[in-house]
């Protein structure tokens, strides 16, 4: 993988991103070149440099030493950079279509030049506009499923697996999830931030020892199960999509972990859109749910029984116990995730961008509600249309 090591780390302005650009020979020469940061992120400085006058152009996205949204006070590593650069050439190698290509990446400066995306929309913001992206789920669902079975045991050399893991061990983000997604937001800890009107509900949620018993098994999974690589943060925000096209960035959270998780995470931000949403305007969520999982699991389950390099994949019940589990488990990697966005540190636009206070506040518990019973109620859900029934009978 081509990281190049070339300058000491400074953070970049909007005329240093310019320069570098020009100096990587991303532009024709004398190009009139404009730049804006557009960042819009937690973490990180996202430069797009444009030829004004052909309209081409490049993302130049680089760490920064902390944690954007907090501060300096919160310090982050750097080397998120490289991560997120090789888990897109990673990416790349299995589902090109799904993801901006890499031109660039530079250790020192911490910065992956990329495919300038602008003509698509991030996910988040179309579904909150009312968009439905009708092959939103067919795309995710095939990224999901052959990312995952070629970084696994069963996809590729078990002995190369375990380097490709080592080299995406990743403490400092996995970290940040153990803490805002796992921990967090079942105590009383400072990081939370909710409305006032909403303590008896959290109170609630913290006193709720069966809860926290279930999303201490959840959390004790993210830890343990190094079983394929994982996005780690697949989010709608970290999607950019149009009517027929989808690309997944930012994949700085990736690491090896269970198959489920980036799985639970696009769930669960499809129900928070869901939950921002009137009744009658919910079925494409559901429908995305759905699809979503008929497509990974057929296309994983093809995978596994024609590419698997291993013994013991053709043992009658083996697959089915493989999906069965992990179905369960985005279940309730899903409800975790309903939990934090609702009264974790990181909210999302869905819910916090409803005007009304009291629908927002309605919403809002109907979302701990529904998380809830996603955690505690994951091995009973039986298929995705559990998801409606349990978004249907938490509504009151
Ligand atoms: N390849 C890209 N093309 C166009 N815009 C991009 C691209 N990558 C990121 N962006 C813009 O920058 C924003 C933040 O990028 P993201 O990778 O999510 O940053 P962070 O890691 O800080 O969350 C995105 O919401 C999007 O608007
Ligand atoms: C202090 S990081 C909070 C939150 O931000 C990350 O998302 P993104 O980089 O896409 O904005 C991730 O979800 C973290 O949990």
């Amino acid at each position: 993988m081509t990281i190049v090591q070339s300058a000491v780390y400074e953070p970049l302005t909007e005329q240093k991103a310019t320069a570098l650009a020009v100096r990587l020979g991303l532009f024709r020469d004398g190009a009139p070149l404009a730049c804006r940061e557009i960042g819009d992120g937690n973490l990180n400085l996202v430069f797009h440099i444009v030829d004004q006058e052909t309209k081409q152009g490049v993302i130049i996205k680089q760490a920064l030493p902390y944690a954007k949204v907090v501060g300096e006070s919160w310090p982050l590593t750097l080397k998120r950079a490289v991560i997120e650069s090789n888990a897109l050439r990673t990416f790349a190698s299995y589902v090109p279509q799904y993801v901006p290509k890499v031109y660039y990446s530079d250790e020192s400066l911490a910065i992956t030049v990329m495919e300038d995306l602008s003509r698509l929309q991030i996910a988040r913001k179309g579904l909150i506009e009312g968009k439905t992206y009708p092959l939103l789920s067919r795309h995710i669902g095939e990224f999901i499923a052959k990312t995952a079975f070629y970084t696994s045991d069963f996809g590729m050399n078990q002995q190369e697996k375990k380097k490709l893991a080592q080299s995406f061990v990743n403490p400092e983000l996995c970290k940040i999830t153990e803490d805002l997604v796992f921990t967090d937001p079942f105590f009383d800890h400072d990081t939370n931030n909710f409305e006032d009107e909403l303590r008896p509900d959290v109170e609630a949620l913290w006193e709720d020892d069966r809860l926290r018993l279930e999303a201490a098994k959840l959390k004790r999974k993210f830890l343990t199960e190094a079983d394929v690589l994982l996005h780690g943060d697949l989010h709608t925000g970290s999607i950019f999509a149009s009517d027929d096209e989808t690309k997944v960035i930012d994949p700085e959270f990736a690491f090896y972990g269970p198959i489920g998780f980036d799985l639970g995470q696009f769930f669960a931000n499809l129900l928070l859109n869901a939950l921002s949403r009137p009744e009658a305007e919910r079925q494409p969520l559901f429908v995305h749910i759905d699809s979503t999982w008929k497509v990974f699991t057929s296309i994983f389950a093809e995978l596994w029984q024609t590419e698997s390099v291993e013994t013991y994949a053709a043992t009658p019940g083996l697959l089915d116990e493989v999906l069965r589990q992990a179905f369960i488990d985005a279940v309730g990697f899903a409800g975790c995730e309903v939990i934090r966005r609702t009264i974790g540190l990181a909210h999302v636009a869905d819910l916090d961008g409803i005007e009304q206070k009291a629908e927002r506040l309605a919403a809002k518990r109907h979302a701990l509600r529904l998380g809830r019973r996603l955690i505690v109620e994951r091995a009973e859900l039986a298929g995705t249309d559990g998801f409606r029934r349990l978004f249907i009978e938490t509504e009151r």
